[in-house]
């Protein structure tokens, strides 16, 4: 595996290991027998980190996360948290994704009070109350805390999903694909939205994306995955842009066009689909 570093006015981060995944392959059993979609993936993500994960559609980056998530187990290897081994879901690793998720039937309130319930089962049902709305009002959402999912837009309806897993504290916020569905500018007012939260939560993140730009934008560091069966972690980029980040002076970096560059030409180049190639 390369690492491409740039960097030249990084923080210093802490250097303990916090989530480390260390020889991990994943087999899917299937009709046409064995399908290894991961091989030996190691990463170290330091407390704190945003990670974005970019590779081809397919190349397993949902089956990483998810084991990170402890929704999925690896067939060899191990991930641990605080030198802990992730055996199944926990209340330290939330996870959003792209299709909003929350209970139809319920509202942005309810949908957020129910996980806290099933997390602080301890705390009074005032304090639970408080919880639920506090975490909607850091994503702007007082307003509508009635509404149903039906009655909220496509961004509203991710800005509770995120409420929903920052509301029980995690250690670990996991994001796959969170603003796919979402238009530009929605997009680019959730990716700031995020970054604000993640700086005062402190969570450490970890993000697939598709989008080039959002992981340049968020990411301390873009881990790129080969392209499967058996995929890797092919390279890791530094992303050396100062915090917090003002997405124009971003734009007016000349690194940012030569790492833009950089993961096009990873992408569509050194690992092109046969499609990309035509
Ligand atoms: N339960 C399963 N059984 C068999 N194969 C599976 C299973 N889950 C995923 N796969 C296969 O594993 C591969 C990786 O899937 P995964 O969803 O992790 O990829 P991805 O990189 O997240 O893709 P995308 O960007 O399209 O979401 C795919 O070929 C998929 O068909």
């Amino acid at each position: 595996m390369q690492t491409l570093d740039i960097t030249d006015n990084q923080q210093p981060r802490n250097q303990d290991p916090f989530l480390v995944i260390d020889g991990v392959s994943k087999v899917y059993p299937t009709p046409r027998g064995a399908y290894t979609v991961l091989q030996d993936v190691n990463l170290t993500v330091y407390e704190g980190e945003f990670i974005c994960v970019i590779g081809h559609s397919g190349c397993g980056k949902s089956t990483l996360l998810n084991m990170v998530a402890g929704f999925n187990r690896p067939t060899s290897g191990e991930i641990c948290l605080r030198s802990k081994p992730i055996l199944r879901p926990g209340p330290d690793r939330m996870v959003v994704f792209q299709n909003y998720s929350l209970l139809p039937w319920m509202t942005a309130f309810e949908n957020v009070l129910l996980a806290v319930k099933q997390v602080y089962s301890d705390k009074s049902k005032e304090e639970k109350i408080k919880i639920a709305k506090d975490s909607l009002a850091m994503v702007g959402l007082t307003e509508a805390m009635h509404k149903k999912p039906k009655q909220l837009s496509g961004g509203m309806r991710q800005r509770v999903s995120i409420a929903r897993a920052l509301s029980i504290r995690p250690e670990v916020l996991i994001l796959d694909e969170p603003f796919g569905a979402l238009d530009v500018m929605t997009r680019e007012e959730l990716q700031e939205e995020l970054l604000a939260i993640w700086r005062e939560h402190k969570v450490t993140a970890l993000m697939i994306t598709h989008e080039i730009d959002e992981a340049l934008f968020l990411a301390d560091r873009i881990v790129m995955m080969s392209n499967g069966p058996a995929a890797n972690i092919a390279e890791i980029i530094e992303v050396p842009f100062a915090r917090p980040r003002n997405r124009k002076a971003i734009a007016d970096d000349p690194r940012y066009y030569s790492l833009r560059n950089y993961i096009l030409e990873f992408l569509y180049s050194r690992f092109a689909l046969a499609d990309d190639a035509e």
